[in-house]
């Protein structure tokens, strides 16, 4: 691939970013939340995704995805974590969504006084397949209850953040994506891009 230079303080990279991911809904919001700040393309693809923490999770996406796109490329994951079961289902809630759902979510805090949970989002942005990904985490803390509003989007109709008494899924896109453990994440982004200014490469340029 075209190699990497420097105009005007910033890196120029060889093609615009790509945003990847299987998930539509991550998608819609990612769009929402960057508006034209960060101009990107998508990619629907569901890469596969390693065991561990959830910010090495994230960069070993960055990683694959970057080989795939052979450019500039942008990832996240998504977490889901119980404080009474140590950060669990964490990385994992999408498995324990689609085999025991919402209920099933709230049976796993039956035992336990505590339903405080946390939103945590770790987006990875690798400028190529041979660069060591940068990660961007954000948090939303919050607490578990059983479902309400409308079931669009994963586990949003059982997740209720702190100081607010509706759950995602009964906000409007607009206020969660005010609060969201996503757009906390995508500030940092920002700030980066904004930092780094980098540029890209046209056909047309230099
Ligand atoms: O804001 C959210 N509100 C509610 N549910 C959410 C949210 N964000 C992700 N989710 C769900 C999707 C998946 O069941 C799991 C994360 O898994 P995760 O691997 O990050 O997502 P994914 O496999 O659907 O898409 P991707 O191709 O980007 O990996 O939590
Ligand atoms: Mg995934």
């Amino acid at each position: 691939m075209a190699a990497l230079g420097a105009r005007g303080g910033g890196l120029v990279l060889p093609k615009p970013v790509t945003f990847v991911t299987g998930n539509a809904k991550k998608l819609e919001e990612v769009r929402a939340i960057l508006g034209t700040s960060i101009p990107f393309n998508s990619l629907k693809l569901d890469l596969p995704e390693l065991q561990g923490e959830p910010e090495d999770i994230s960069k070993e996406k960055a990683r694959l995805a970057a080989i795939q796109v052979n450019g500039p490329v942008l990832v996240e994951d998504t977490c889901l974590c119980f404080n009474a079961l140590k950060g669990l289902p964490g990385p994992y809630v999408k498995w324990f969504l689609q085999k025991i759902g919402h209920e099933g979510l709230n049976n796993m805090l039956i035992a336990y006084e505590d339903k405080s949970a946390y939103a945590l989002c770790s987006f990875s942005f690798a400028i190529a397949p041979d660069a060591e990904p940068i990660a961007f985490l954000g948090k939303t803390p919050g607490k578990i209850v059983p479902a309400r509003g409308p079931n669009d989007f994963g586990w949003d109709p059982i997740f209720q953040p702190d100081g607010y008494e509706q759950t995602y899924a009964e906000m409007s896109k607009e206020e969660k994506n005010k609060i969201s453990h996503r757009s906390r994440a995508l500030a940092l982004v920002k700030a980066h891009f904004a930092e780094a200014a980098y540029t890209f490469e046209t056909n047309s340029s230099t």
